[in-house]
């Protein structure tokens, strides 16, 4: 049995209600510059997507789709153009600094490299002092201890520095820093390809059962399809910045409807889950 914990959000004068959708994004254009020519195109292209409180959501696409842009921008921290974002029902076009800064750590941010999410000079401890000190009420839940336990590592770790670490144990440090704060929304962008094939499987458990015990939503993205159906219930297809199809896991996988996605199922190693058409 899992043990659960109170839902993200709760008992720290969280004034957003269950129901509301944790993120929405309508019609998100996001463009960018070329480095190369100047030119300016569109890395996100008129996307819409939802994200409820405790689901489960995938973009996939192939390298350079605008999955990251689209995430950055979507949680407030990248750069955006046209369209609506809501986080927890507040559009950051209107929302002040004040109430932005309040809404920061309700979505945290598991990246592809830990130890460059890592500062080299402070050991785990020093960390997640760093972390508390900025929001004292909000991470007084746990101890130092403790916390590490509920991402399967030894309390040893926490006086080691990121490069006494493995890949594996520093991906659970970054995930065991973003659980700190309590979120509403986990954002993990590609968190086990740059690890050992070894460690993936343990580091992707850890995330289905952060999300079981905390109710926090999750956004992940990734290339790998195998990544996606063994922790996400849905999946948002993007191909040149535009979302291409999105639904159940289960449905997009073996009945895809787009022939991009039926494409980069054919290109799975071992083509696992064969398209019906
Ligand atoms: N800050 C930036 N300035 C200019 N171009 C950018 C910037 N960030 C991303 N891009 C370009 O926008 C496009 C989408 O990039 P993005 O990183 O969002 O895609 P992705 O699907 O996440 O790719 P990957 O899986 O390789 O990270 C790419 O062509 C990329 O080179």
């Amino acid at each position: 049995m899992l043990e659960r914990d109170a839902p993200a959000g709760t008992g720290r004068g969280s004034r957003t209600p269950e129901n509301v959708p944790v993120l929405t994004v309508d019609g998100l254009v996001v463009e960018h510059r070329d480095r190369g020519t100047g030119e300016v195109f569109r890395a996100v292209d008129g996307v819409s997507l939802r994200i409820d409180a405790g689901e489960s959501a995938a973009v996939v696409g192939e390298s350079g789709s605008g999955k990251t842009t689209l995430a950055m921008a979507a949680t407030g921290l990248g750069p955006r153009g046209a369209g609506e974002i809501r986080l927890l029902g507040h559009s950051l076009a209107t929302l002040g600094r004040r109430r932005l800064r309040e809404l920061r750590p309700e979505v945290q941010i598991v990246f592809q490299d830990p130890h460059g999410s890592l500062d080299s000079r402070q050991s785990v401890r020093s960390g997640l002092r760093e972390i508390r000190g900025l929001q004292r009420e909000r991470t007084s839940w746990i101890d130092d201890a403790a916390l590490l336990e509920r991402v399967r590592l030894s309390p040893d770790l926490l006086d080691r520095y990121p490069h006494q670490l493995s890949g594996g144990q520093a991906q659970r440090v970054c995930i065991a820093r973003a659980l700190l704060m309590r979120p509403r929304l986990i954002v993990a962008d590609e968190p086990t390809s740059g690890l050992d094939v070894s460690v993936q499987a343990d580091v992707l458990a850890l995330l289905r059962e952060v999300r079981q015990t905390t109710g926090a939503a999750l956004l992940m993205i990734s290339h790998d399809l195998a990544v996606v159906r063994s922790v996400c219930d849905s999946v948002h297809v993007m191909r040149r910045g535009k979302v291409v199809e999105s639904g159940p896991c289960e449905t997009v996988f073996t009945d895809p409807a787009h022939a991009y996605t039926r494409e980069l199922l054919a290109a799975m190693p071992g083509a696992r889950w064969r398209a019906r058409r």
